[in-house]
């Protein structure tokens, strides 16, 4: 295997980053590989979503370095596009109340597409079926409960441009997408990130960062903990119930003692 296929897809390097006096990120290493389906756990407020938005180059760190496919970034992803597509599914993004679930979750397709109304609508028939929301196209907003509107925003980060074959980032960043779902709806999504990943050419790549354990063990090969800035562990997904790491164990045992601080 030739150096530039063996490195990393993503390198952070001695990455800092402080709002104000509050230091976030302090030094974070972290080497994501092609492939790879990666979860970032930790204490709430630890820096995880601040790493995603790193990574995806919405926000600089104060310190360190960035290597996408071996190439240094310079600045914001807006400065210079980086050498493969990488994209956040933001669970939180708002639906346009205005607009029907059909026109919310085609919305890229109308403004940036010249496909027929006909054809916008099966594509995003197959995605409100992927989200295990079929027929739901013609309601508003307003008439879903908050986690059919959590899976309608999924449907809509999803969807692809068919016109254009690299609409599809490489790398996908996914901020706490089963948050605030039942069970079902959460197997319904983390079967879907999972099945989203591979294809005939081959596997993609896509760092998670979630709080539920169901997620974290059903999408996650590898697994960093972050707390106080740095990752405190790294292991597999299977190692979490047998490791000893008294952060690790307190975190799944969800017990208020222990060596990480919780604020009360
Ligand atoms: N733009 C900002 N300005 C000031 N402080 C910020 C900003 N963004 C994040 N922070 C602070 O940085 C810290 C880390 O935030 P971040 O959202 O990355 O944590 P997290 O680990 O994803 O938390 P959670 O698990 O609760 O979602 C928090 O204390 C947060 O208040």
């Amino acid at each position: 295997m030739s150096p530039s296929q063996d490195a990393p897809l993503i390198e952070l390097k001695g990455i800092r980053k402080a709002f104000g006096q509050n230091v976030i990120l302090d030094g974070l290493d972290l080497s994501i590989r092609k492939g790879e389906a990666l979860a970032i756990i930790g204490p709430s407020g630890t820096g995880k979503s601040t790493i995603l938005r790193i990574i995806a180059g919405l926000l600089a760190p104060d310190e360190g370095e960035i290597y996408i496919q071996g190439q240094k970034r310079e600045g914001l992803v807006e400065d210079a596009p980086d050498p493969v597509g990488i994209g956040m599914v933001f669970q939180q993004a708002a639906l346009f109340d205005s607009l029907n679930v059909y026109e919310n979750v085609g919305f890229s397709l109308f403004q940036h597409t010249h496909l027929s109304s006909e054809d916008i609508q099966n594509l995003v028939d197959r995605k409100l079926d992927m989200v295990g929301l079929p027929g739901i196209g013609d309601r508003f907003p307003a008439q879903l409960s908050g986690g059919m509107r959590k899976r309608v925003s999924f449907a809509r980060a999803i969807m692809e441009n068919p016109e254009d074959v690299h609409s599809r980032p490489e790398v996908l960043l996914y901020d706490e997408p089963t948050a605030g779902l039942d069970p079902i709806a959460s197997t319904v999504i983390e079967d879907l990130i999972r099945n989203l990943q591979c294809n005939e050419v081959g596997c993609s790549t896509y760092v998670m960062v979630t709080h539920q354990d169901s997620t974290i063990r059903r999408t996650a090969d590898r697994i960093i903990f972050l707390y106080q800035g740095k990752v405190q562990w790294e292991g597999q997904v299977k190692d979490i119930d047998t490791i000893d790491h008294p952060m690790v164990r307190q975190f799944f045992n969800g017990q208020v003692e222990g060596p990480i601080q919780v604020a009360k």
